[in-house]
C-alpha cells in the first residue's frame, strides 16, 4: 500500500470534505482576518475598544447574516460556510466573532424568522452592510441560566407597548442601532424590535472586563419605553423565540471556539520548536509532544463533529441537544488547550504580544455565555436520561 502524506495540520483531509465555495470563502475570510483584524487587536484588547469600522468591513464582506437571503442583501451561504467564517474571524479574537454573531444569528435571524415582511424590509439589509449594528437583550441581573424568570414587562398601551426592564451582559449594546428585546406580554416571552434614540431607552457599557475587551458588552435599560404595534415580532411566542436565535450562535460559536484554539495550538508548536532549554528545542521533550498531539486530536475531532452539525444543519436535521454537544465540547476543549499553550510559552504566555493569554481570557467567557458548560450539560443529560436536573 502506497505510503499517504500526512498533514499535521489536518491529520483526517477535513479540507478535502470542503466544496469548492466553502474553501473560497474560508480562505477570504482568513486573509481578511490575518491582514485587516490580527493588526488591530493587540491595541484593541489592550485598551477596551471595538472599532465600530470593523462592521461595515464585514458588511463588505458579506459577512453579516450570511445565510440569509441575497434578496436582503445577504449571500446566502450554507450553514457550513458560517461556521468557517466563525473559525477564521474567532483565529483572531473571539470578540469580533461575538460582534459577528450577535448581528447574524440573534439579531438578523429573528427579524428573518420571526418579523413581518415590512420589518425585514427595514432592518435586513442595513444589517447586513454593517450600516446598522444590532444587539440582543435576554439576559437579566436576575435571569441568566433561568431566561423563563426574567422580569422585564411588555403592556399593551393604545397604538403599542410599553416596555420596562433590565437587561444585561449585553454585546454591542452601546453602539447598538437595533434591540432585540425579550419580554414577558400577558405573561409569554414576545420579541420586539426597539430602535436607538426611544425616550427611555439606554445602553450604558460596562467597564472592566478581563475577557472580550476587544467587543464592546453593556445594559439595556428600558424605563417606560413606549414602542409602536409594529415593534413586535408576530411569529413567535415563548422561550422558542430566544432559544430559536441561540442555537444558530451555538453553532457558529463551535467553529469560532476551534479556530482560537487553533491559534493556541499552532502557536504553542512553533515557540517549543523555536525555544531552546537544556540546550535543545522545548519540542524534543516528550511532555511537550505529547500536549501538541493531545490539542491536534482534540481540534481535528471537533471539526469533524462541527462539519457534520453543519451538513446536518443545512439539511435542516440537526437536533438542538447536538448543537449543546458541539458548544460544550468546542468551548471546554478550546478552554483546554488555550490554557495548555499559555503553559507551555512560559512567562512570555502572559504577555498580550503572544496573543495566547488573551485567548485563554476570552474563552472564558465563551465557555460561559450562550449557555454555560453545565447548562448544555444538563440539556444533554434530560435528552439522554429524560429526567430534568436543572431544578
Ligand atoms: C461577555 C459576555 C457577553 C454576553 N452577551 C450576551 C448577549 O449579547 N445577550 C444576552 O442576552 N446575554 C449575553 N451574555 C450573558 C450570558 O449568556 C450569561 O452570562 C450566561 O447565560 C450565564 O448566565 P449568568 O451569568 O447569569 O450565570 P448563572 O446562570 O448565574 O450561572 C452561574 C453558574 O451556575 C451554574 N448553574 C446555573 N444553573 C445551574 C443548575 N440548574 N445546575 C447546575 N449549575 C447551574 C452555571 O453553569 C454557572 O457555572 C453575555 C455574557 C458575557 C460574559
Amino acid at each position: 500500500m502506497a505510503r499517504v502524506h500526512f498533514d499535521w495540520t489536518d491529520p483526517l483531509q477535513f479540507n478535502a470534505l470542503l466544496s469548492q465555495e466553502e474553501r473560497m470563502v474560508r480562505d477570504s475570510v482568513y486573509d481578511y482576518a490575518q491582514d485587516k483584524l490580527m493588526s488591530r487587536i493587540l491595541m484593541a484588547n489592550r485598551d477596551e475598544h471595538f472599532d465600530r469600522d470593523i462592521m461595515n468591513e464585514l458588511g463588505e464582506m458579506g459577512l453579516l447574516g450570511a445565510t440569509l437571503p441575497e434578496k436582503y442583501g445577504c449571500s446566502n451561504v450554507s450553514y457550513v460556510s458560517y461556521g468557517l467564517i466563525a473559525r477564521e474571524i474567532e483565529r483572531v479574537d473571539s470578540g469580533y466573532r461575538s460582534a459577528m454573531s450577535v448581528q447574524s444569528s440573534l439579531v438578523m435571524h429573528p427579524i428573518h424568522a420571526y418579523g413581518t415582511e415590512e420589518q425585514r424590509g427595514k432592518y435586513l439589509p442595513k444589517l447586513a452592510s454593517g450600516e446598522w449594528v444590532g444587539c440582543f437583550g435576554l439576559t437579566e441581573p436576575d435571569a441568566g441560566s433561568d431566561p423563563g424568570g426574567m422580569k422585564t414587562r411588555a403592556e399593551r398601551i393604545e397604538g403599542g407597548y410599553r416596555i420596562n426592564g433590565a437587561k444585561i451582559w449585553i454585546t454591542n449594546s452601546p453602539i447598538a442601532d437595533i434591540f432585540i428585546v425579550w419580554a414577558k406580554l400577558e405573561g409569554k416571552i414576545r420579541g420586539f424590535i426597539l430602535e436607538k434614540g426611544m425616550p427611555g431607552l439606554s445602553a450604558p457599557k460596562i467597564e472592566g472586563k478581563f475577557s472580550l475587551r476587544a467587543s464592546v458588552t453593556g445594559e439595556i435599560v428600558m424605563d417606560n419605553v413606549e414602542v409602536p404595534e409594529t415593534a413586535l415580532m408576530p411569529n413567535v411566542e415563548g422561550l422558542k423565540g430566544p432559544f430559536g436565535c441561540l442555537n444558530k450562535a451555538r453553532y457558529g460559536i463551535a467553529w469560532g471556539a476551534l479556530g482560537a484554539a487553533e491559534f493556541c495550538w499552532h502557536a504553542a508548536r512553533q515557540y517549543t520548536l523555536d525555544r531552546i532549554q537544556f540546550n535543545r528545542p522545548l519540542a524534543s521533550n516528550q511532555l511537550i509532544q505529547k500536549k501538541l498531539v493531545d490539542m491536534q486530536t482534540e481540534i481535528s475531532l471537533g471539526l469533524f463533529a462541527c462539519l457534520q452539525a453543519g451538513r446536518l444543519m443545512d439539511n435542516d436535521a440537526l437536533a438542538v441537544e447536538a448543537i449543546s454537544m458541539i458548544k460544550r465540547n468546542s468551548c471546554g476543549k478550546a478552554l483546554d488547550i488555550a490554557r495548555m499553550s499559555r503553559d507551555m510559552h512560559g512567562g512570555n504566555g502572559i504577555s498580550d504580544e503572544f496573543h495566547i493569554i488573551r485567548h485563554v481570557m476570552n474563552l472564558e467567557a465563551v465557555n460561559t455565555y450562550e449557555g454555560t458548560h453545565d447548562i448544555h450539560a444538563l440539556i444533554l443529560g434530560r435528552a439522554q436520561t429524560g429526567i430534568q436536573a436543572f431544578c
